[in-house]
């Protein structure tokens, strides 16, 4: 079990002092544990990476950690508030999928219950995040469980008994400025595309041959996107997906995460139930938290996290520091890039590179509630504007069959943008936002409509949990280089939906990252010194190939 050292109050001291003694006394302990972890294995995968013989880590001996606590504390100055010291064996820094994933894998399976799991939210769920609108619960962040069978979400929703909708995605109505439209024969064409496009990466990946643009792929394949009726075509299964549009998103990695997700199966579910898409990380919770278990930290900001190969400092918003001998880090790219915590060393280039590379896309669901249903029966409508791409197209009939009860009082409609859209429409008022959809939907369903009786607009990008919605593999960034992102620094390991490489971005990509995290942080504290070498390779400086491509001459 984590335990709790409460500290008595400082009247006297100040806070910097008594934070230094802290540190020099859990250095000392520190120091006296021999480390269970050696050099990670270097290891080195693909033609185009090369491992260097001194890695850049940050392998510190104590003294050197301990320099770095005194710095940590002497900039804490008199900010903090030295309320606890908690000791674990475990720290997982976050309750989204990914950290309840890890932490159910230690707990549940390992029997490694001295964990402690932190979060600013004041529920677990991360981006499951339900919340009230016009007398129902709907979901700002994932909704839709992709692709059913073995997927370990939907697994755990049919042992939830979580409710939830097929997404009949041919149940779909098309509109332009004038009104209904027909856009089936596009929607066919780019059908037949899509097929060639994933055949085109397979090929690319069978010849190991460098990755391209989804983009570029598209224009391979024949695919066009010329009229505003194509484009609109080609943002239901792109952008809708991927949240970036094809000239910057990986044709190879779209088409891999495309492959692994609907080797699921093809199928959608979308979730309505009132208990919200989180019940999912709540129910594997009760597996091994009980009511009110003090080693779940909701509401409790993690500031700073300091790490080196003995252990890990996680200095909170509250002044506690939990002291561990492991640490799993599952913020969300979008929270590392904008370094909203910091963490002590500052992470090699390598690291940082990795970080920096990867995209955290938005998107951003718009809801409306009206007084009553002016639309008709699809569960979806698509609205190609003349001149703006990604200009309000999906929309979503929220009372389609199934959905949410049809009544006087809720006729949601949920409208999505995404990319360039959702920063747009971040900084702009609800109202102004409101008046832009209002020109839409009266050109899509006539003048007399009326407004929405309420509006609700995420703000994904400025949220400092978040900073975006999920991740996507940016056009030629390669699979040495997305590792990196994965890879531990001491004590310290990374999950996330971001880290997996077949599906990033989603809500299983997330559960199964977290599991293997805590699988790798279990393995380290029960064999100690070979743990780092388990699935986590890194690569420390990425070059070209050396191999130069063949001058082929027609003769
Ligand atoms: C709008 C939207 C739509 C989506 N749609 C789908 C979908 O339909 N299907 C699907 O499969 N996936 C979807 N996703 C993606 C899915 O939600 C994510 O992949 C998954 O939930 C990520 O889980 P995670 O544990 O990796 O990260 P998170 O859920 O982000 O967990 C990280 C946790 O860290 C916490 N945190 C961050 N900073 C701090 C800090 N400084 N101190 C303390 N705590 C902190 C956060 O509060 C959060 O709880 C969607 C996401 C969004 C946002």
């Amino acid at each position: 079990m984590a335990k709790v050292i409460q500290l008595a109050d400082p009247p006297i001291l100040p806070r910097a002092w008594l934070c230094l003694l802290s540190h020099i006394s859990e250095q000392t302990r520190l120091s006296t544990i021999s480390p269970t972890s050696q050099h990670p294995l270097w290891c080195k995968k693909g033609p185009c990476s090369q491992r260097t013989p001194n890695p850049p880590t940050p392998n510190e001996p104590p003294n050197l950690t301990m320099r770095v606590s005194i710095a940590t504390c002497l900039l804490l100055g008199s900010t903090v508030v030295l309320a606890k010291t908690i000791r674990t064996k475990v720290a997982i820094l976050g309750a989204g999928l990914s950290g309840i994933s890890a932490a159910k894998t230690l707990a549940h399976h390992h029997k490694i219950t001295d964990i402690v799991i932190v979060d600013a939210q004041d529920a677990i769920g991360g981006r499951l995040h339900d919340v009230p609108f016009a007398g129902i619960r709907v979901e700002l962040g994932a909704n839709w469980i992709q692709g059913l069978g073995k997927n370990p979400i939907w697994v755990m929703a049919q042992q939830a008994v979580l409710k939830s909708v097929f997404a009949n995605y041919s149940d779909i109505a098309y509109y332009n400025v004038n009104g209904e439209a027909d856009f089936s024969k596009e929607s066919d064409a780019f059908e037949e595309a899509y097929t060639a496009y994933l055949a085109l990466a397979g090929k690319h990946q069978a010849h190991k041959q460098l990755d391209i643009s989804a983009r570029t792929g598209f224009s391979m394949v024949g695919w066009f996107p010329d009229t505003p009726a194509k484009e609109v075509i080609e943002y239901w299964s792109f952008d809708w997906e991927e949240a970036e549009p094809a000239e910057i998103s990986s044709h190879l990695w779209s088409s891999i995460s495309y492959n692994a997700t609907t080797a699921f199966s093809p199928d959608n579910n979308f979730v309505v139930d009132q208990r919200g898409y989180k019940l999912i990380p709540e129910a594997a919770a009760a597996l091994f938290l009980k009511k009110n278990d003090s080693r779940l930290h909701l509401n409790t900001i993690v500031e700073k996290v300091v790490y080196s190969d003995y252990g890990v400092q996680v200095f909170t918003n509250k002044g506690d520091v939990i002291v561990a001998d492991y640490a799993v880090s599952t913020f969300s790219v979008g929270v590392l890039q904008h370094e909203d915590v910091k963490f002590y060393p500052p992470f090699p280039d390598w690291k940082r590179q990795a970080i920096f590379q990867f995209h955290m896309a938005t998107y951003t669901k718009i809801f409306l509630n009206f007084d009553h249903q002016f639309w008709g029966e699809p569960q979806y409508f698509l609205y190609a504007d003349p001149t703006r791409r990604g200009y309000y197209p999906v929309w979503q009939n929220l009372n389609a069959p199934g959905y949410f009860p049809k009544n006087t009082r809720t006729n949601i409609l949920l409208v999505t943008v995404t990319d360039a859209e959702s920063k747009r429409i971040e900084l702009q008022s609800d109202e102004a936002t409101q008046a832009e959809i209002m020109v839409v939907l009266r050109s899509m369903f006539g003048h007399d409509i009326p407004n929405p009786t309420s509006i609700l607009v995420p703000r994904w990008i400025k949220n400092p949990l978040f900073r975006g919605s999920y991740s996507n593999w940016p056009a030629g960034e390669t699979f040495e280089e997305h590792s990196n992102l994965r890879a531990p620094l001491g004590r310290l390991w990374f999950s996330g939906e971001a880290n997996s490489a077949d599906y990033f971005g989603f809500a299983h990509g997330a559960w199964i990252e977290g599991a293997k995290a805590g699988e790798n942080v279990a393995q380290c504290l029960k064999s100690g010194d070979s743990c780092h070498s388990l699935n986590t390779p890194y690569y420390p400086e990425l070059f070209k190939c050396k191999e130069r491509p063949v001058f082929k001459r027609e003769t």
